[in-house]
């Protein structure tokens, strides 16, 4: 008998799911088979109990293939409850997962990375749209189960693998590249991904850089990971090393805002669509080496409180970090919060010699 546990759908006299008087339901776990009525098989497997029902969509507008009630079925399909680990917080709203596809202007030929596919509620919409999809997906039982729902259109590749542990520049490179060899458009490929929060920015330090494959990347993020990458201005405490290094490879857009209810199991956070728009290489600002730049930036914001002048003294003088500040226009005693990327780009070119 299989053992694995299952997930018992309650379909009757269920509350909704979406408004605010009756929150999301979390799936939980049934009691164990020592507490389960007298009688009882030992083998009964560890039942998660769902109740709740999802709003239909009616009048006319198209049913979602991704609703709740479809969402914990595919899950059910595979005996699978949400891993908190794997950040498996599944979107139960297609609508959100159409306007990420289109603030990606994912058409027909495109290439798509999505990084954790889950069920395929957002795959689907990329497949609808004409796009051949790479899927990257840790979980071994989602990856086999988007694998069999789309294994027939011909347009996904699915790879069982850590996302922050994979080659996806070498990965993508050969997709793009059979695609060409068969005749077909080279267009840059772009992300469109609902991913698992505990990886955003692995995901943001691995995918931006890679203007040279990647012409947009369109991720769902929490809130406020999203607010610190494209809205942490400076002269506040929020601007950091991550927002020049945002700015030096991409044009941030922050989209539109994600209420933590549109999830299964629902998250204790709100989340956020941001676009990034991908420089090609030769657009990057010009630095003599981006691992010294990077290195300097992270130097200065090590001395947070600190003068730039004192911070960096273990690459030149005070007095010549002075006048190099001087020259980019910028105060002798600037404080690193102070120097947009521009600014540090020059500060680098004027102070660091290799
Ligand atoms: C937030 S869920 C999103 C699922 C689906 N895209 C959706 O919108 O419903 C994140 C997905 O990423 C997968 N995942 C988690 N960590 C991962 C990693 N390191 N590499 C690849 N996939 C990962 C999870 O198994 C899960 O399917």
């Amino acid at each position: 008998m299989n053992s694995a546990p299952h997930i018992l759908l309650l379909q009757q006299s269920l509350p909704p799911i979406s408004s605010p008087q009756n929150p999301r339901p979390t799936l939980r776990p049934s009691l164990p088979a020592h507490n389960s009525t007298p009688g009882a098989r030992k083998s009964t497997p560890t039942y998660i109990t769902a109740c709740a029902k999802t709003t239909r969509k009616t009048g006319g507008r198209r049913k979602n293939p991704d609703d709740y009630h479809a969402t914990l079925t595919a899950l059910n399909s595979k005996g699978r409850f949400p891993r908190k680990s794997l950040g498996q917080h599944y979107m139960l709203d297609s609508e959100i997962n159409d306007q990420l596809v289109a603030a990606a202007e994912v058409g027909e030929g495109d290439v798509v990375l999505e990084i954790g596919p889950g069920t395929g509620s957002l795959t689907n919409v990329l497949i609808n749209a004409g796009a051949t999809v790479l899927a990257i997906e840790k979980d071994p039982y989602m990856a086999t189960l988007v694998s069999e729902r789309f294994g027939q259109t011909g347009q996904l590749k699915v790879l069982q693998e850590d996302f922050v542990k994979c080659h996806i520049h070498s990965h993508m490179s050969s997709l793009l590249g059979s695609i060409e060899s068969s005749g077909a458009s080279s267009r840059h490929a772009k992300v469109v991904a609902n991913i698992p929060f505990n990886i955003s920015t692995d995901v943001v330090k691995q995918l931006l850089p890679m203007g040279d494959i990647f012409s947009e990347v369109v991720l769902l993020l929490q809130e406020e990971t999203a607010f610190r990458l494209v809205e942490s201005y400076l002269r506040t405490s929020e601007y950091r090393p991550i927002n020049v290094f945002v700015n030096f490879y991409s044009d941030p857009e922050f989209k539109f805002k994600v209420p933590r209810t549109n999830f299964f199991p629902q998250p204790n956070v709100d989340a956020a669509v941001v676009k990034f728009r991908l420089k090609q290489p030769t657009q990057y600002p010009p630095v003599s080496s981006t691992k010294s730049f990077f290195s300097m930036v992270n130097s200065a914001f090590n001395g947070k409180r600190k003068m730039l002048r004192k911070s960096l003294q273990h690459i030149c003088t005070p007095s010549e970090i002075e006048s190099a500040l001087e020259n980019v226009g910028r105060p002798a005693t600037s404080r690193p919060e102070e120097l947009t990327t521009d600014d540090f780009v020059k500060l680098h070119n004027l102070i660091v010699k290799e």
